[in-house]
């Protein structure tokens, strides 16, 4: 994403982000409530339309007018609410809205099962005893599973996870962490929108902080400290890293 603005009516919310994420990597996005995380996602999805900048694939420009053009380039997004139906199973999750048919059109079961199952099963997922689980029935990590399993099912190329360990306890984060660090080594680029700074931490290889609207930094883990990531996510700036100062101090130099 380049140059990238979005406002709603009066509310100018993304001011020219740049932003990339990258095959085999884990690219967190951070920011403080409000910094834009969500609506510069929305606008890598579809969901929200850009006012201006330029929207890259594979290095190629190209129009993403809704959810269905960023599914077709393999852009998957899994939001906080997981959009499960607990009145399913797992299979019937994985597959809701893009299910297959059989020779006769009936819906093929046996399939979509086998190929669930492999998802799971590629994804190193060990949790879940059998796919034909109601999602009722599953605990907050498995849920999460569930949702990144049906997000890579359709040979995506980028997911998008939002807050995927807020509301985990300590193994199950551990769990959906291992899993998030498993799809980038399989070759998916992975953005990790989070407030957790552990997870940032953890699993990521890129960092990039949103503040108020800009990106104040896209920078490689290896490259930051837990007080860099901080400061840049509170004040836009750490040390040399992040926005110019002229963008992030008023005109009598008092921090916006
Ligand atoms: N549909 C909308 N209409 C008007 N303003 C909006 C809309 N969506 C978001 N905003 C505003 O845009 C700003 C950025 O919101 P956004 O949800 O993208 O932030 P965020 O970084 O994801 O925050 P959080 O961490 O709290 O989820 C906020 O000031 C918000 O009020």
């Amino acid at each position: 994403m380049r140059g990238i603005t979005k406002s709603f009516g009066p509310v100018s919310v993304l001011k020219g982000v740049d932003f990339e994420a990258h095959l085999g990597e884990v690219t967190a996005l951070v920011g403080d409530n409000g910094a834009g995380k969500s609506t510069l996602v929305k606008c890598i999805g579809g969901t929200y339309s850009i006012d201006a900048g330029d929207y890259l694939f594979e290095g190629r420009p190209v129009k993403v007018h809704g959810p269905r053009d960023s599914a077709a380039l393999g852009i998957e997004i899994v939001y906080q609410d997981l959009a499960l139906c607990d009145n399913l199973d797992i299979v019937q999750n994985m597959f809701l809205g893009r299910e297959q048919l059989n020779l006769v059109r009936t819906l093929d079961e046996p399939s979509m099962e086998r190929l669930a199952g492999e998802t799971l099963a590629s994804l190193s997922v060990r949790t879940v005893s059998s796919v034909r689980q109601k999602v009722a029935s599953l605990s907050g990590g498995q849920r999460q599973t569930v949702a990144i399993a049906k997000a890579v099912l359709w040979n995506s190329k980028v997911v998008i996870l939002d807050e995927p360990t807020a509301a985990l306890g300590v193994a199950q984060t551990a769990e959906v962490l291992r899993l998030v660090r498993n799809l980038a080594d399989q070759g998916l680029a992975v953005i990790l929108i989070s407030h957790n700074m552990n997870d940032v931490l953890q699993v990521s290889d890129r960092i990039a902080a949103l503040y108020l609207g800009q990106m104040a930094a896209l920078v490689k883990r290896s490259e930051v400290t837990h007080t860099q990531i901080v400061e840049l996510i509170t004040a836009g700036r750490s040390g040399n890293l992040g926005l110019p100062l002229s963008t992030t101090l008023s005109s009598n130099g008092a921090a916006l």
